[in-house]
């Protein structure tokens, strides 16, 4: 199993490609269940859960091509791929496919609209939490599908086709208004769904679907209004860059000091946490090429955060942000209330020398004025780049285990940040 080895110590200046979000690539590439026509998206990153999604998209019919790539970079970073659902032959998204990967449970929506039936696998995904799925089941309920959960499945059909409603969600749920907003997208009539999250991968999604022929109002806001077509068409559309690479690359620089450019970076996709990195006392500033991170050797102010669906605080910016604030200059407060159980990265960060309490839902982390190195292993993806973050800063050998998380949702990594100056490298094997 492949490890990642850091030598903390030296600070970061160069530039950093910023790459496509994986959390929008995904339910971009789901939508092309959707129609009989060639979807191609562009920017589309080169990671593990991408791939796995293109198995699981495969496994129901779609083709797939990829034709292209930024220049000016390496092969391997973000690419055009073109996803063609010409028929579906198999309504079944199967226990061996999704357990790997939560979002691959939102081909739900899609393959109900078209075909009138889906047979997916309970989802698995990071363990950070219970991660139900009632708030799909209620959403797809409403829009008159029958559902029953069998055996490990949810099986959903609809007779007749879906039809329009009002829906409001009880709760906001990224992957749930994905899900809602393709299946409206062929429902007979009007939805209006309320609630709804405000995430830009759903600004994304509505882009996408609304090229494709879809007509949706309001995505980015509370209440999005679906106005439901008979068919949808191909079309080509661009993935959003990665915010929550951008915010963990800034939090690196934060942290060991230094002078970086992240490249293609959006600033107005993640204003709560350059704003918070920024009272941490780094520079932040917005230039045409994106967005630039200077700190220099002064030390790092502790500041209070609290999770919350965006525009808030992003929780999966939190266990980076914790890094961070291990070597703060005094005490401060970091509330997760999305996920549960999103704390695991607590105990390996305690290894590199960290003082973390927990109580509840809060992590009380008192600075230190220096880490120390230390073999570390995460359980998830955000926890594990926040491993690399506290490794990149502590003195001396940090090995980061279980690389496979990171390779979910981190194009490139060691390249990136060896590229600005880190020690850092994959040990194989
Ligand atoms: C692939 C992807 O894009 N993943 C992101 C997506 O996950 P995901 O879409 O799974 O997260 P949700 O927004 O759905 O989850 C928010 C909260 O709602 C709860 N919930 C959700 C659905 C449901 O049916 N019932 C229910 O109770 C969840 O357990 C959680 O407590 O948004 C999360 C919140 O920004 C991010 O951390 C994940 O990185
Ligand atoms: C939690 C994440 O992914 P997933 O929802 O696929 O588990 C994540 O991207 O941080």
């Amino acid at each position: 199993m492949d490890r990642i080895r850091i030598v903390g110590g030296n600070r970061l200046s160069g530039n950093i490609p910023i790459s496509g979000a994986k959390n929008a690539a995904l339910p971009l590439m789901i939508a092309s269940l959707l129609t009989r026509e060639t979807l191609t998206l562009e920017n589309v990153p080169h990671l593990a859960d991408v791939e796995q999604l293109i198995r699981i998209l495969g496994n129901h019919g779609v083709d797939y091509s990829v034709n292209g790539r930024r220049h000016s970079q390496t092969e391997g970073y973000s690419r055009t791929v073109n996803f063609t659902a010409a028929s579906i032959v198999d309504t079944t998204a199967p226990y061996e496919l999704v357990s790997k990967m939560r979002a691959s449970f939102w081909v739900v929506g899609p393959l109900l609209a078209r075909m009138g039936e889906a047979r997916v696998s309970l989802p698995g995904g990071c363990a950070i939490g219970t991660r139900p799925v009632d708030l799909f089941i209620d959403g797809l309920q409403a829009l008159g599908a029958d559902i029953d959960v069998e055996s490990g499945y949810v099986l959903a059909r609809t007779a007749k086709g879906l039809r329009g409603n009002r829906y409001r969600f009880p709760k906001v749920s990224v992957g749930a208004t994905h899900v809602l907003m393709m299946a409206a997208s062929l429902a007979r009539g009007e939805t209006v769904l309320e609630n709804a999250a405000r995430e830009p991968e759903v600004v994304n999604l509505a882009e996408c679907l609304n090229a494709m022929g879809a007509r949706i109002s309001g995505a980015g806001t509370e209440t999005i209004t679906i106005e439901g077509v008979d068919e949808l068409h191909g079309a080509s559309v661009r993935v959003i860059p990665d915010r929550i690479e951008t915010g963990t690359y800034a939090m690196a620089v934060a942290m060991t000091g230094g002078d970086v450019l992240l490249e293609g970076a959006r600033p107005d996709l993640l204003e709560t946490a350059l704003d918070t990195i920024a009272r941490t006392g780094a520079e932040i500033t917005t230039t045409n090429e994106g967005i630039r991170v200077y700190r220099n050797g002064a030390g790092i102010e502790p500041v209070d955060i609290t999770t919350e669906p965006f525009p808030g605080f992003p929780t999966d910016l939190q266990a980076q942000f914790m890094g961070l604030m291990t070597m703060a200059k005094g005490r401060s407060h970091i509330t997760e209330t999305i996920f549960e159980n999103r704390f695991m990265h607590v105990q390996e960060l305690a290894r590199l020398g960290a003082h973390i309490t927990l109580s509840g839902q809060t992590a009380i982390v008192d600075g230190v004025a220096k880490l120390k190195g230390a073999p570390v292993m995460a359980t998830d993806l955000r926890a594990s780049v926040s491993l690399v973050i506290a490794g990149l800063a502590a003195e001396g050998e940090t090995v980061v285990n279980r690389v496979y998380h990171l390779d979910r949702g981190f194009e490139r990594l060691e390249e990136k940040l060896s590229g600005c100056g880190a020690t850092i490298e994959r040990i194989t094997g």
